[in-house]
């Protein structure tokens, strides 16, 4: 069972993340946001809002698309990631599924997942095989003939082969058919239940809120919203602007605390 979020000891930590892409594009503007030892946070924002490229500055891969961290601070179990690389961001144990999957579709399932953990003890591949029984399946075919649905079922296997403290998922369930979606929401629960803390990155926002323990809103690159996922689900706002419900009225929330916009 989870601790409750008060015990919860904040193990990936950012904090006034500001990140510009040349010049011209200040994608994120003094970010702040904790993802606890066990829990899921989601990231919630239209497109553009800067989720990706939070994802990009904990994972370390910023540079690889021209961005750079000019003030902020990441850490996690209060050792700072600074500039690290992306291998030893990976060794700490922080891995990304990057959006849009980025198998090698010319590579067999198999070598796939070797890719992700080429020491990997045999019991770990033996959990992907168990999370996702159809890899095991198609342990010998091309990556490049799954659907679209399994690609991203090999993306996560894949990076759990690193065996991962804090999973980072970009975008899980883009365009994915609803009941494969509900499919890796299932696996995600699952996962984060063996004990991977997660942090999701989700434009479907009604399926994100009902995983997540935590929630943010970002907006143009600035944390507008943020708060316990049942009362972001059950704001007025969230649910006009995120999931387009206008009029049905929101479930009463029972929760203690409150939702707060970002104070910085
Ligand atoms: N490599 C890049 N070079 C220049 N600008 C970029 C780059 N990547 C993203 N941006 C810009 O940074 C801002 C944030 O983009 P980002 O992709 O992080 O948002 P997002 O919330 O993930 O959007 P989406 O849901 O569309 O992926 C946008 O204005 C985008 O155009």
């Amino acid at each position: 069972m989870k601790p409750p979020a008060a015990q919860a000891q904040a193990a990936l930590s950012v904090r006034d993340l500001t990140v510009s892409y040349g010049r011209a594009v200040r994608a994120l503007h003094e970010v702040s946001l904790d993802v606890p030892q066990g829990e899921i946070v989601t990231v919630l924002g239209a497109n553009g809002a800067g989720k990706t490229t939070l994802m990009r500055a904990i994972s370390g891969t910023l540079r690889f698309h021209g961005g750079v961290i000019s003030s902020g601070r990441i850490t996690y179990s209060g050792i700072s990631l600074g500039t690290s690389p992306a291998h030893r961001i990976v060794d700490t144990g922080i891995v990304q599924a990057p959006e849009g999957r980025r198998v090698f579709g010319r590579m067999t399932v198999e070598e796939n997942l070797k890719v992700g953990g080429f020491h990997a003890p045999e019991s770990t591949r033996k959990r992907v095989f168990d999370l996702f029984p159809v890899l095991a399946e198609r342990r010998k075919q091309r990556a490049s003939l799954l659907s679209g649905g399994e690609q991203q079922m090999l993306a996560m296997g894949r990076a759990l082969m690193a065996r991962p403290k804090v999973l980072l998922l970009d975008e899980p369930t883009l365009g994915l058919a609803p009941l494969m979606a509900e499919h890796i929401a299932k696996t995600i629960t699952e996962i984060n239940e063996q004990g991977t803390s997660v942090l999701l990155v989700e434009q479907n926002a009604a399926l994100a809120l009902r995983l997540a323990d935590y929630a943010y809103v970002l907006d143009v690159g600035q944390v507008a919203l943020r708060g316990p996922a049942a009362e972001l689900a059950a704001s007025d706002e969230v649910r006009q602007r995120y999931l387009g419900i206008v009029d049905e009225p929101a479930p009463v929330f029972t929760g203690h605390r409150a939702l707060s916009r970002w104070e910085g």
